[in-house]
């Protein structure tokens, strides 16, 4: 909308409330109300407001600031413009934010905090195009600590799967890191090509911690936590799902094909085919799509479902969530479905289940090596040589039924205080989302009960409970796969669960026993693990139990039958099956 003349102070005041209504802005929001009170008693030029919302090649930070001096630094006002200018697409670099003058009160809250300011956009060589971009939130370079306390980055799970299919497609690997991993890119150790997508302190605050871990992330796992919903949050993941299809048009290739992942980009597919029309285009969702129920309590669910159809071709991990997607489709949003499909005026999407796996052959090749083998020794020597090791690997979140998992190991361990030789358990529970309120007050719960285990049951030399948040490299993983004879995968919900998986990958000498939750997306291919639900403290203590007394004809019966499952339908497999659908899609002409 461009400006020829400064209007009246009411047309003003008019087309900014149009603006903002185009924006998605609330304008009985009080800032609001103070922009339009500074326009209509001419404090404040709507030109300059105005200047805020237009094309990127206007410096808008410096009208930002100078609005905010001219409403006497006003807290809600400058809200209201802050956002407003993201939603424009406004790229402060994090030095300009920190440097802006205005009422400290107001900014020090907007300034971007030292440890996760934007790294720099990092631009493909060459200005290069790729015929296939893989689109993830994080470009997954973690540090991990190695048994003897070594940085390492051992990339585990899907992120070496990812790796592999990139490399093999010769494609892009498009996503946000953080600064400090940015350095060991794979592009350093013959990895892909990555295409960094840089975030401002406040969207990893309001985008990645506020709407995805604090609204998305919730309500998706059965609002076990009562999900909160704000507005900032929301537009703030607006503008963040806006730079990474940006990011996409700029590198992919005529024709290309894209695959993007995950709850926090949902919106990705709709405003890649608004840029590019000509991509094919797929999504897959690794967490759960809650029921109709849940997923409609969602400010801007529309949106959400509207972002997802821009896609070719959805995926997920369960039929269930299939389900739930066709018919909020036809809910919500009173499109045509079937069973697998919806018709967006006349354009066909695809919707189907593509349960994630692992890669197998990697795997059994890590576990089978001298080295792991010697490891899991040494970490059952470390332990004092239990009969019995049991062992749970989970990230710290309040989906994996930890807590719960703790107490019943502890009203077991109460029942064997005359046993001369306990199980030990091993938790690792590899820290995540810290600056996420709940993730901070779950740690503290945690560590309080193992605490309170090892005080009331350890033993010198032989404690009750080891417990670690380190993150562990992958070898030392596979190493207490190798070492447990019993695993605990009990969560309250999870899109699938890859620990199941990759402990009965592990397990080449077909022994071993898993406890998994019957709502984690793995059981449906596990059957022959002790399946429990983990809101029943008997039903854990009994499935730990029956584990830790399994006779070894049993336990290889029914790790075989896992173990062959799992490797009929490897990550391979997976990866094969999405592909061939993505790549069947008819593209636009
Ligand atoms: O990036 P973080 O916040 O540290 O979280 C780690 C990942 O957790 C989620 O994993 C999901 O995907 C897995 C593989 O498909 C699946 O097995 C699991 O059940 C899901 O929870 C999340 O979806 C990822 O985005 C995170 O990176
Ligand atoms: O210290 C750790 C803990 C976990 N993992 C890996 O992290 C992934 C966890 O995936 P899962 O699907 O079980 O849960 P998520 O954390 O994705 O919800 C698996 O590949 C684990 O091997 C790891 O490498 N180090």
């Amino acid at each position: 909308m461009a400006l020829k003349r400064e209007p009246t102070p009411a047309g003003a005041i008019t087309e900014l409330f149009d603006r903002l209504h185009d924006l998605h802005l609330d304008a009985g929001e009080p800032g609001v109300r103070q922009i339009a009170t500074g326009i209509g008693r001419g404090v404040l030029s709507y030109t300059t407001v105005h200047n805020v919302f237009r094309g990127p090649k206007v410096p808008k930070w410096g009208h930002l600031e100078l609005i905010v001096d001219q409403l006497g630094g006003n807290p809600e006002a400058f809200h209201v413009l802050w956002r407003a200018a993201r939603l424009a697409e406004l790229a402060i670099p994090g030095n300009q934010v920190a440097a802006a003058s205005g009422p400290a009160s107001v900014l020090s809250d907007d300034r971007p905090q030292e440890a996760v300011a934007a790294a720099p956009a990092a631009e493909v060589p060459g200005g290069r195009r790729f015929g296939f971009v893989l689109v993830t939130n994080r470009i997954p370079v973690h540090a991990h600590t190695t048994g003897n306390g070594v940085r390492s980055t051992c990339s585990a799970g899907l992120d070496q799967v990812f790796r592999d299919l990139v490399l093999q497609r010769q494609g892009v690997w498009v996503g946000w890191s953080r600064r400090d991993e940015e350095a060991n890119g794979f592009e350093q150790t013959g990895g892909p090509p990555l295409m960094t997508v840089a975030l401002t302190g406040r969207e990893v605050e309001w985008h990645q911690e506020g709407q995805c871990s604090s609204t998305l992330w919730p309500l998706y796992h059965d609002a076990i936590e009562r999900p909160e919903f704000r507005r900032a949050w929301r537009d703030a993941y607006r503008v963040v799902n806006e730079r990474y299809a940006d990011a996409v048009d700029r590198v992919a290739a005529s024709g290309a094909a894209v695959w993007i992942h995950d709850y926090q980009l949902q919106l990705v597919p709709a405003l890649v085919r608004e840029r590019r029309p000509d991509l094919r285009i797929g999504f897959f969702l690794h967490i759960p799509l809650p029921p109709p129920e849940l997923f409609t309590q969602l400010p801007g669910r529309e949106e959400v479902l509207r972002g997802l159809l821009g896609a070719d071709v959805v995926g997920f991990q369960r039929p269930r969530s299939v389900q739930n997607f066709v018919r909020l489709c036809a809910d919500v949003l009173g499109l045509p479905v079937s069973d697998g499909s919806v018709d967006v005026g006349g354009r066909t999407v695809d919707v189907r289940a593509y349960p994630v796996s692992i890669d197998v052959g990697a795997i059994e090749g890590l576990v089978g090596q001298s080295r792991t083998r010697r490891r899991a020794q040494q970490i059952r020597a470390e332990l004092g040589n239990p009969d019995v090791l049991v062992a749970g690997i989970d990230r710290l979140d309040y989906t994996k039924g930890i807590e719960q998992r703790l107490v019943a190991y502890g009203e077991i361990l109460d029942g064997m205080r005359s046993v001369a030789n306990p199980p030990v358990f091993v938790q690792v529970a590899t820290l995540s989302r810290e600056r996420v309120a709940r993730y901070a007050s779950l740690r503290e719960r945690v560590d309080r009960l193992a605490g309170h285990l090892n005080g009331s049951y350890g033993r010198m030399g032989s404690p009750a409970v080891r417990y670690t948040n380190s993150a562990l490299d992958f070898h030392e993983v596979a190493a207490l796969y190798r070492a447990a004879d019993v695993m605990v995968a009990t969560p309250f919900r999870d899109g699938m669960n890859l620990v199941a998986k990759e402990y009965v990958a592990s397990r080449l000498d077909d022994r071993g026993v898993l406890v998994l939750s019957e709502f984690a997306g793995s059981a449906a291919e596990l059957p022959e693990a002790i399946l429990v639900n983990p809101n029943d403290t008997d039903d854990l203590k009994d499935a730990i139990l029956r584990a830790i007394a399994m006779r070894p004809a049993e336990q290889s019966r029914r790790m075989k039958a896992m173990r062959s499952r799992v490797r009929a339908h490897d990550s391979h497999a997976w990866i094969t099956s999405v592909m061939a659908d993505l790549d069947r899609a008819v593209r636009p002409v």
